[in-house]
């Protein structure tokens, strides 16, 4: 991932580990631009206590949340508190003892200082489950060198750039899969139109949300079958996994606010271990199904060839329990994340036909004739890559992330926090701020591009519109524990784009309502995008 720092400097992400932040940050030179990151500066003074912050009290929060309805919009809420508080406060909220950061600068800080094994919050209910049933805890309950151990094993197929290129053909087939589902959903929708009506085949909008909503590509690449969320008429199996992992993930917030006495009287609790049991359950069955036919190709003398089941299960770096709740859990992190991402993308596009018009041109150049993009293309395609980009600045699938630093006492903003205390990264804000991103509320990819750009109808001239510090945009987080399906979701982002850009132009449907985003765990639209799709001819 680069950044489209003006002097034509683009470091990658992978690289702004804390130690090498002034290298990534070119111009940033130590003890200038980097004058917040240098804690052994900051550290000359007296430091202040985290008592000495400020924050709202409890009933505060409550009430903002639960009368001023920030409890959908904490994404918002972020603002507001920063707007009150400055860019750091605490607060307080049931079990929870957060200390908020709000600027590129101190989220720099907090990771600076994550340690070697970084956790990004405690999970005790999923631990507790897990427990219960007796599994292993995998990659999102397990810390320390264990995390490490299971994280090196998913790594090497899931982040090496040559790897992912060998999903490429699959991720492929997955997309021209969905180009068919629309093509039969417009036509469903055209044949239902009386005769001589005058809205023509593909004029009627609809929402793609939930079509692209399943784990459509991933599912493909983790489980090597299909889950058959293309079809019209979705199985019943994965009908109950996309509930599942809908359950768990709402149920999961409830669980961990209400004490452990609670749980004989509200409901939350028996149906958080239903539906990971389903979740769990589903998984299992599709894996011992690939096993069997893994042992099957063995016994027949064939070598067993397959993608990153496969590799998991022959490569015996993890036991097959842990297998078993690595690929659930990989599966519930690709879920939401890319298919909202394309959401929001193609509601911009449709409101913005300048964008979309000049999209289409970049890939109808570079792949004419609606031929099927390769990788080789996508590299040639900045506009697209800029579009994707700018779509995850305005809405960060991911507004707040966590970081629970247990292994150390860390400094921030010549605060003091002892070990064990959980940091809250306000990604969200981060990404609007506008000292960052010059007209941070428009959806504007030629801030990502290096090329001068002529018809964006923006001011180039302002110093900042291509620069900002490289924390203030990292949506798949950042250093050893940030996301491990980056590289697949880009790509499949950027195939699915690319091609949906090749057949169909959008448009927003009649008096399209703004959709604005809303908080369920990720950001997600708070109402359906209806868009039409237009075939180009
Ligand atoms: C638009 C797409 C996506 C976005 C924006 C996204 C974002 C993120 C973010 C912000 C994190 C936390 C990183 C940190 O704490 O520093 C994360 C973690 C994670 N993501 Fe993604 N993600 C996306 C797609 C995917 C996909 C497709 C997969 C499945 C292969 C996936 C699997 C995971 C897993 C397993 C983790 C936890 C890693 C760990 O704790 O070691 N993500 N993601």
């Amino acid at each position: 991932m680069s950044f489209p720092v003006a002097a034509a400097r683009s470091p990658r992400l992978s690289a702004l580990c804390a130690r090498s932040l002034s290298e990534a940050w070119p111009g940033t030179s130590a003890g200038v631009s980097v004058r917040n990151l240098n804690i052994q500066t900051t550290a000359t003074g007296k430091l202040k206590s985290k008592d000495e912050l400020p924050g709202p009290s409890f009933s505060t929060t409550l009430y903002w949340l639960f009368v001023k309805g920030y409890a959908e919009n904490s994404h918002l809420l972020q603002g507001l508190q920063k707007s009150l508080y400055g860019p750091i406060w605490r607060s307080r909220f049931g079990p929870f003892d957060v200390i908020n950061v709000a600027s590129a600068e101190l989220i720099a800080q907090v990771i600076q200082q994550e340690g070697r094994y970084p956790v990004r919050a405690e999970l005790p209910h999923w631990k507790e489950y897990r427990d219960l049933r007796g599994q292993a805890y995998g990659l999102h309950v397990d810390t320390g060198p264990e995390w490490h151990r299971i994280r090196s094993a998913l790594n090497p197929k899931m982040l090496k750039q040559r790897e992912v290129l060998g999903y490429a053909p699959i991720i492929n087939q997955v997309v021209g899969d969905l180009l068919q589902r629309i093509d039969s959903a417009l036509r469903v929708k055209s044949a239902v139109k009386p005769q001589g009506d005058s809205m023509k085949k593909g004029f009627d909008p609809f929402d793609l949300c939930p079509v692209i909503y399943p784990p459509v590509g991933i599912s493909s690449i983790l489980f090597e079958t299909r889950l058959g969320c293309l079809q019209e008429e979705i199985p019943q199996q994965t009908l109950c996994f996309i509930a599942a992992v809908n359950n768990m993930l709402t149920l999961s917030d409830m669980v961990i606010l209400f004490p452990r006495w609670t749980r004989s009287i509200l409901p939350f609790w028996r149906r958080f271990v239903q539906a990971w049991d389903e979740l769990y359950d589903i998984a299992k069955v599709l894996i011992d199904r690939r096993m069997a036919e893994i042992e099957a190709q063995v016994h027949r003398g064939e070598p067993a060839e397959g993608m990153y089941l496969t590799y998991l299960l022959s490569s015996d770096k993890l036991s097959r329990a842990e297998v078993y709740i690595t690929i659930t859990e990989l599966l519930l992190g690709g879920v939401d994340t890319t298919s909202n991402t394309l959401s929001w993308t193609l509601y911009h596009l449709a409101r913005d036909p300048r964008v979309q018009d000049r999209l289409y041109r970049e890939v109808n150049s570079v792949c004419p004739d609606r031929r099927v993009p390769t990788t080789d293309d996508l590299s040639r395609m900045p506009y697209l890559k800029a579009v994707v980009k700018e779509t995850l600045r305005l809405y960060p699938v991911v507004p707040g992330n966590g970081r629970f630093v247990s292994e150390n006492e860390v400094i921030v903003d010549n605060y003091l926090f002892p070990k064990k205390t959980l940091f809250h990264l306000c990604h969200y804000t981060v990404c609007h701020d506008e000292a960052q991103f010059v007209h941070a509320q428009r959806f504007m990819p030629e801030r990502w591009l290096r090329a001068e750009d002529t018809d964006s109808g923006c001011s180039k001239a302002s110093p900042g519109f291509y620069q900002h510090h490289p924390y203030s945009f990292i949506p798949f987080g950042v250093g050893v524990r940030a996301c491990v399906g980056k590289r697949v979701a880009e790509m499949e982002m950027h195939f699915a784009l690319s091609r949906l850009m090749q057949h169909y132009e959008v448009q927003p449907e009649d008096g399209a309502p703004t959709v604005e985003p809303k908080t369920r765990i990720l950001l997600i639209p708070s109402k359906p995008i209806n868009l039409r799709f237009l075939p180009r001819g």
